[in-house]
Order: C-alpha cells, then structure tokens, then sequence
C-alpha cells in the first residue's frame, strides 16, 4: 500500500489549565499530505493550527492519535521536520551564516558541507553579501529568509511553517511569497503553511485546507489548481478570486460560529 508523505491519525488535543479547567483545541483529525503538497492551512483565530503545527513538529504531544510520516509514527522533534515561525527565532548572537550552519554542524556535517550548503540557501534567498551579518543588523524579511534558508538547509522531509510572514509589511510579504515559490519550486519539499491571508493562501497552496472553528478540524479542502503560470499577476484574475469568494465565505461562517459562542 502507498503511504502517504505524512499521516495525521485521529489526532485531538486538549488542553488542561491550572484549574484543572479543559479547552478542547482539536476534534479528531484525519488528513493526508502527499509528497511535494504545498498545503496552506485557513481558519478563525483560535481554532487550533499552530496547535496541529506544533504536533506534527513534535513540540506538543497530542492526546489521542498519531502523526505518521514516512510510514514512521512521529514522537518528538527531529531534523526531518523543519519550523518555521511568525517571530524571528534566530539565534543573535550567530551571524546569517553561523545561524544557517548551526543544524547542520550539529548533525555532524564537515565544515566544507556545512559551507557549501549555507552558501547555497544563502544565495537561494537572496542574502548574499550578508553571511557575515547578525540578526540585529538585518530587516524583519532579511531575519525571515534566514529562517528560511536555517530550514531548508537542513533538508527536512517537510516543512512548517506558522504564519512565517504575519509580522512583515505588505510589500515585503508578496516579495517573500514569490520568492519562497521560486525556492519550492527547485526544492520541491512537502510544506504546510499557515495564515491568515487569503490571498497568501490561495496564491502559495496547491491546496488550502480550511479549519472549522474550535475544536477544530479541517472541514473543508480546496484545490487550487491555476491554468496560467503562478506569479503576482493571478491575484487579479477572475479564476483567483471565484476561489476567494468561496473561501472567504467558508471561513467567515466558522469566524460567525467562534463569535457567537
Ligand atoms: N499551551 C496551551 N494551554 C492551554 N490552552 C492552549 C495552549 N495552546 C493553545 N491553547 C488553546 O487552544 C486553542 C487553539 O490555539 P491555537 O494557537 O492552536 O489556535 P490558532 O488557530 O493557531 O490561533 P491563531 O490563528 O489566533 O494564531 C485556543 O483556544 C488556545 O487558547
């Protein structure tokens, strides 16, 4: 039998405060991503994404089921999982390049390996001329990219990535989005991306899974599938925004169902 890329069993998580008080962040959730999906994920705020992010990250454990990838369960972090995330999480105190190399000097590469992929990523995004830079002395996008490159240079099975553009401007974000494109497209890796912009959305995913609200599942899987080229120019296209008009009013339903409660 196939395997899927990645597996999600049944998973459901929740939460127990301090109080002993119980949030239930997820309803059982079955989902299946296959290789190369580059799957964004849609929902009212606090339905539980980063909450399904986390797990299949192994930051969190859930409480019933399981994430299989590779016909292997997942039960922690580990390198064939990288993350990405909405605040910069890059070490400061390591330059571009240091913060690039860190996984993979940890994972035991040679330091010419170690060179010759951070060279690459660095170029991939867009940094050359700023290997030698700290964190402090780059832009918010700048910070992201090396994010970005940190990720992909560790050559994981899939990515995550947690509205890795929420805290840039806007014309940053849609350079950052095309450029990201133009990085998958030559990377081809399994990506999971989540947002809260349909445009964003809708213009990265072969896919938008779309979230009920809390406890949350993925009620609703959208197909994007663009007969002309992928670039800024289908944002304005009628077959663009048939498919925004269906997910703004699948999403504002749920958003309709969190504020009544
Ligand atoms: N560690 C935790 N302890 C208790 N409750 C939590 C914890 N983490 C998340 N939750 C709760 O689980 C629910 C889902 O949170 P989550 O952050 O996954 O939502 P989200 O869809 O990513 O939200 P947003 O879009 O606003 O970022 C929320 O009600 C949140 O309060």
């Amino acid at each position: 039998m196939k395997h899927s890329k990645l597996n999600v069993r049944g998973v459901e998580r929740v939460f127990t405060g301090p109080k002993g008080e119980q949030t239930q962040a997820l309803q059982p959730i079955h989902y299946q991503v296959e290789e190369n999906d580059f799957i964004t994920i849609l929902g009212p705020s606090g339905c539980g994404k980063s909450t399904l992010l986390r797990i299949i990250a192994g930051l969190d454990t859930p409480t019933r089921g399981e994430i299989w990838l590779d016909g292997q369960p997942v039960d922690g972090p580990g390198a064939d999982r990288g993350m990405v995330f909405q605040s910069y999480t890059l070490f400061p105190w390591l330059t571009v390049e240091e913060n690039i190399r860190f996984g993979l000097r940890e994972r035991g590469l040679s330091t010419a390996q170690q060179k010759e992929r951070s060279d690459y990523y660095i170029q991939q995004v867009g940094l050359r001329g700023f290997a030698q830079h700290y964190p402090r002395q780059l832009s918010g996008g700048m910070q992201q990219r090396t994010a970005i490159a940190r990720a992909l240079a560790n050559d994981p099975k899939v990515l995550l990535m947690d509205e890795p553009f929420g805290a840039l401007d806007n014309q940053t974000r849609v350079m950052m989005q095309e450029l990201l494109l133009s990085v998958w497209e030559q990377s081809r890796k399994t990506v999971l991306f989540v947002t809260h912009d349909i445009d964003e959305a809708i213009f990265m995913a072969n896919k938008v899974a779309i979230f009920s609200a809390r406890p949350g599942r993925i009620k609703q899987e959208v197909a994007v599938n663009f007969n002309s080229g992928r670039d800024y120019t289908i944002k304005t296209s009628p077959e663009f925004m048939t498919l925004k008009a269906e997910i703004t009013e699948s999403i504002r339903s749920e958003t309709l169902q969190t504020m009544a409660h």
